[in-house]
């Protein structure tokens, strides 16, 4: 099971995230609780492994000022969500950056990992970053297969449940590892990786 743990801000957060055995960290770029400045993002992507994908998110956001943030910051990857046309997808990309295609499931939602160039697919709520559950039954004959990640609502008393009826190959999580939001919960960051890895 591949663990991201998204919205970290401190040093701290960093340590605990690659002690734990992460797979990927996130870093918000948007507007956000969450969010975090290139330069201190820089900082803190410097004492990340290469082992540990370092990915920035952004939400409506143009792809050139995708790309002129993050390689500031000097993440390896980018998640987008919001109306991104594959043009943009292909404008990112060609300046090296992996891609995470973050989407809510809609009758309309093309499943399919790497319609957009995409190396992982994300199927978060329809409010990123919310903490809100949505109604995983909408998977039912419209489950992607391969590299997707279910993100939105999870936490430690519900990721082993969730994984059960979504059968992803990741999990993201932001506020379910927070004690307030945007203030993350070192136990929580813990425990999460370790229940996951248990589903
Ligand atoms: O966290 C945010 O504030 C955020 C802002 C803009 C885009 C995405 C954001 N968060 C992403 O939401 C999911 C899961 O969130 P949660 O566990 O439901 O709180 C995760 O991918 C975050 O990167």
């Amino acid at each position: 099971m591949y663990v991201k743990l998204c919205g970290l801000r401190t040093g701290d957060d960093v340590a605990v995230a690659v002690d734990a055995g992460a797979d990927a960290v996130g870093f918000v770029f948007s507007a956000s609780a969450r969010r975090v400045e290139p330069d201190a993002a820089r900082r803190l992507v410097a004492d990340v492994p290469d082992r540990v994908l370092t990915v920035g998110v952004f939400k409506d956001v143009g792809p050139a000022e995708v790309r002129r943030v993050a390689e500031r910051a000097g993440v390896r990857a980018v998640q987008l969500h919001g109306d991104y046309p594959r043009a943009a997808f292909d404008e990112v990309a060609a300046s090296g950056l992996a891609l995470v295609r973050a989407v809510a499931l809609t009758p309309d939602t093309d499943v399919r990992v790497g319609a957009f160039g995409e190396e992982m697919l994300l199927l978060d709520s329809p409010e990123a970053g919310s903490g809100h559950r949505w109604d995983l039954d909408a998977l039912d004959g419209a489950r992607p297969e391969g590299r997707w990640m279910l993100a939105g609502g999870l936490g430690v008393d519900n990721v082993a449940e969730a994984v059960g009826r979504a059968r992803p190959w990741g999990v993201d999580v932001s506020s379910g590892i927070e004690s307030s939001r945007g203030v993350k919960d070192h136990g929580l960051m813990r425990a999460f990786v370790a229940a996951a890895r248990a589903a």
